[in-house]
C-alpha cells in the first residue's frame, strides 16, 4: 500500500490493548519510528520504541512510557530522551499514536504534547511529525487542545482515518459507559429506542 500509516495505526491499537482498564484514562498505544526521507511507504523505516497507557508503573500514558522505555534503554531519566534520540541527517523522527497526544491532564502530570515538544530542546530535530487515529474525546478535559499546541511548537500532525470506532472501543474499555462515549465521540445521536 502507498502508505504505512495503518499498520502502524493497527500496531498501535494492538499496544493499547494491553493497557488495564482504567475509568480515569484512556487505553492507548504509541510507536516512535525514524523514517528515511523519501521514503513514503515507510520500506526503510527503524522502529524505535513502543509504548502503551499504564505500561510503566505509574499513571503513565503510552506516550510517555514510549519515550520512557526508550530512554531506560539509554541509561538516562525520560525526562532527558531527547538527549539520547537520534538525530541523523537523512532521516526524521515519527512518532504513530491511537490518540492525540494529551495538552492536559486532570492529574497535572506533564501532558504529552510538552514530553513531545522537549525533544526539540537544546536545538535538536526531535519529534518531526506525530500520526494519530482520533482527536481526544471531551470525556475529562472537554475540548482537546493537543492538535494546537503541537501546530503552536511547530510539530507537524495528521489525523489518520478508519481507525475511529476501533480506538475509541479500545479506548474506553474501562469506562462506565464506554459505548455512549464512542458514539458521542462519534457524532452519533443515542441509541434509536424501538417505538414500534
Ligand atoms: N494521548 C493519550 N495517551 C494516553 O495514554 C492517555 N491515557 C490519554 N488520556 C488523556 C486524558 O485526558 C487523561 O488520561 C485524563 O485527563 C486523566 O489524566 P491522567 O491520565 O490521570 O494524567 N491520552
Ligand atoms: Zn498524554
Amino acid at each position: 500500500n502507498p502508505t504505512p500509516h495503518a499498520t502502524y495505526m493497527q500496531k498501535c491499537i494492538s499496544l493499547a490493548e494491553q493497557s488495564p482498564p482504567r475509568p480515569t484514562n484512556f487505553r492507548v498505544g504509541a510507536i516512535l519510528l525514524s523514517r528515511k526521507d523519501d521514503d513514503p511507504t515507510g520500506s526503510q523505516d527503524q522502529i524505535l520504541s513502543t509504548g502503551y497507557t499504564m505500561e510503566l508503573a505509574g499513571n503513565t500514558h503510552a506516550e510517555q512510557c514510549c519515550f520512557a522505555n526508550f530512554a531506560a534503554v539509554h541509561n538516562v531519566p525520560e525526562d532527558q530522551v531527547a538527549s539520547v534520540l537520534p538525530a541523523e541527517p537523512g532521516r526524521k523522527l515519527i512518532m504513530y499514536v491511537t490518540m492525540e497526544p494529551c495538552g492536559k491532564r486532570l492529574s497535572g502530570n506533564a501532558p504529552c504534547v510538552q514530553r513531545i515538544t522537549r525533544t526539540r530542546e537544546g536545538g535538536r530535530a526531535g519529534i518531526h511529525k506525530v500520526f494519530f487515529g482520533v482527536k481526544e474525546p471531551g470525556t475529562f478535559v472537554g475540548e482537546s487542545e493537543g492538535c494546537k499546541m503541537l501546530t503552536a511548537a511547530g510539530i507537524e500532525w495528521e489525523h489518520v482515518g478508519g481507525f475511529e470506532r476501533e480506538i475509541l472501543t479500545v479506548a474506553t474499555a474501562g469506562h462506565e459507559d464506554g459505548e455512549a462515549e464512542v458514539r458521542a465521540a462519534l457524532g452519533e445521536g443515542q441509541k434509536e429506542t424501538n417505538v414500534d
